[in-house]
């Protein structure tokens, strides 16, 4: 089939690869003339594991053509996926402007019965704006309603995760399809179900509802996880003053199939371009309805609280002030396996310290650069403050005479380092993990001091 992909980002991307393998013809659109230059070099902006050679394979089967060019591509196909950005608004709620502006480019030049598929995360109701928007142009451009093109316009929200998110769309859990239930809603709904066929043979994964419903799970769904884990951070601050240790309090937990294992890990917090833009984005819509949704306020507040937590382990180690004194830190994207910088909790750590006057050696295997580019961003008037900030190669030289180590992302390679490597290199054996990589009895062993999330810290002299 013709599918056109409007956005090539992290979904705009995945998804078009990802349907071309399937042998579709795809059409991936993007305003930004650097992204889509860069692609046409054989070049992927963004660091997804196996991403790349879906691509290049692809693109060589003639199969995924990168474009700027909206009326050629708007032309090249009847299903229109439109996957830009819906970044937070000032107020919280997310912006549409960029989901207008691609439903109007669509208006601007379809001549034939197009299905406008939602797979932005986007507010209840907005599947009607965007309807509203198509029916405005079309019927600007076309006078007579007999010549007019018909349209549909349908909510598909994806689900993948970052750092996998090629295999969870190849192998999705369900498909979303919220459509109208009249002749154009059926006709568009019928197109997408052939074209969603080789990843759910017999439909069995695909859950059809109205759009309303189908835009409303989207949000329901990052709520219900990033509540799991602001309740697991909440309880991980309870278990460090009454001396439990939260990774066993886990495993406890999750034994239970009604609770289940996944997204209960304490951390500094979630990040990432989803969680805290969609739960922002459903308080927001609550207040608009004149619904206060007190769980998701509370869900932000942890959340918030939690991402300030191990730079405050190490203000209560050291004081408040860290002229003079360097700390390594191992992880900067918001999790692994990608590059991803928005709203990792590595910018509000660095950010700290470096107003508190420390020094930071810092390694990521991926994230270093998308790091610099977003500090300069985030400290702003203290850009200045940067000189104090290193990238370092590898783990080991993070290391070199710091008054102590923090853990802010889990990347395989900071699992098992060699304890005595890492004591000789450091001048203090301190160090503060976020991510509860390690065995605290291991680490009172092997003399570090060591302070985990819900967990009892292990003094080395203890
Ligand atoms: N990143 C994820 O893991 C993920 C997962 C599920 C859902 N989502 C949702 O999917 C949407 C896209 O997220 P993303 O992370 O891929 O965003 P992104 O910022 O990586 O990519 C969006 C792209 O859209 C382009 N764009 C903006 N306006 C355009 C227009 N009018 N025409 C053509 N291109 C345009 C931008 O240049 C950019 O390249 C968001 O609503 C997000 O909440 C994201
Ligand atoms: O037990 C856990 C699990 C995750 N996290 C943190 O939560 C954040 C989000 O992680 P994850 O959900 O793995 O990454 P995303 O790529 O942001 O994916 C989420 O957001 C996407 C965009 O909406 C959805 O499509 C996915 O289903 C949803 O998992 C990260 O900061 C993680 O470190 C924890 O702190 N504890």
């Amino acid at each position: 089939m013709n599918v056109t992909i409007i956005g090539t980002g992290y979904v705009g991307l995945v998804t078009g690869a990802c349907l071309a393998d399937l042998g579709n013809n795809v059409f991936c659109l993007d305003l930004d003339e650097k992204k889509i230059a860069m692609l046409n070099r054989g070049e992927v902006p963004i660091y997804e594991p196996g991403l790349g050679e879906l691509i290049e394979r692809n693109v060589e089967a003639g199969r995924l053509t990168f474009s700027t060019d909206v009326e050629a591509s708007v032309a090249h196909a009847a299903i229109q996926f439109v996957a830009v950005g819906t970044p937070p608004d000032e107020d919280g709620s997310a912006d549409l402007k960029y989901v207008l502006a691609a439903a109007r480019n669509i208006a601007k030049h379809t001549n034939q019965f197009t299905v406008v598929v939602d797979k932005s995360t986007v507010p209840v109701g907005t599947a009607e704006k965007v309807a509203a928007v198509l029916q405005g142009e079309l019927a600007e451009r076309f006078p007579d309603a007999l010549q007019r093109p018909g349209f549909t316009v349908i909510s598909n929200p994806e689900f993948l995760k970052e750092g996998a998110a090629v295999e969870d769309f190849t192998r999705p859990d369900r498909i979303i399809l919220g459509a109208d239930s009249d002749p154009m809603g059926e006709k568009g709904l019928a197109l997408l179900r052939q074209l969603y066929v080789p990843f759910n043979r017999n439909h069995e994964r695909t859950r059809v509802m109205d759009v309303r419903s189908a835009e409303f799970t989207k949000y329901a769904a990052n709520a219900m996880l990033a509540t799991r884990i602001s309740f697991m951070n909440e309880l991980a601050s309870l278990a460090e003053l009454v001396g439990a240790d939260i990774e066993l309090v886990r495993q406890g937990i999750g034994s239970d199939p009604r609770i289940g294992y996944s997204f209960l890990y304490a951390g500094t917090g979630y990040g990432g371009s989803c969680f805290p833009k969609d739960v922002k984005a459903l308080i927001r819509t609550g207040e608009e309805h004149g619904r206060k949704l007190k769980i998701l306020q509370a869900v932000e507040d942890v959340n918030a609280d939690q991402k300030t937590s191990l730079v405050k382990k190490v203000f209560a180690r050291y004081g408040r002030d860290l002229t003079g004194r360097t700390f390594g830190l191992w992880g900067l994207a918001f999790k692994p396996n990608t590059d991803d910088m928005r709203d990792a909790p590595s910018r509000m750590i660095i950010k700290e310290l470096l107003l508190a006057g420390a020094r930071i050696l810092a390694h990521d295997p991926i994230a270093g650069s998308e790091a610099l580019r977003v500090l300069r961003y985030d400290l702003n008037e203290w850009a200045h403050l940067l000189e104090n900030f290193s990238l370092v190669a590898k783990p080991v030289d993070a290391l070199s005479a710091v008054d102590g180590l923090l853990i802010a992302t889990e990347w395989k390679v900071y699992r098992s380092p060699n304890w005595n490597a890492v004591k000789n290199a450091m001048k203090h054996p301190i160090i503060f993990d976020g991510r509860n990589l390690y065995d605290p009895e291991t680490m009172r062993a092997e003399a570090f001091d060591y302070f985990a999330v819900g967990r009892r810290t292990a003094m080395s002299q203890a």
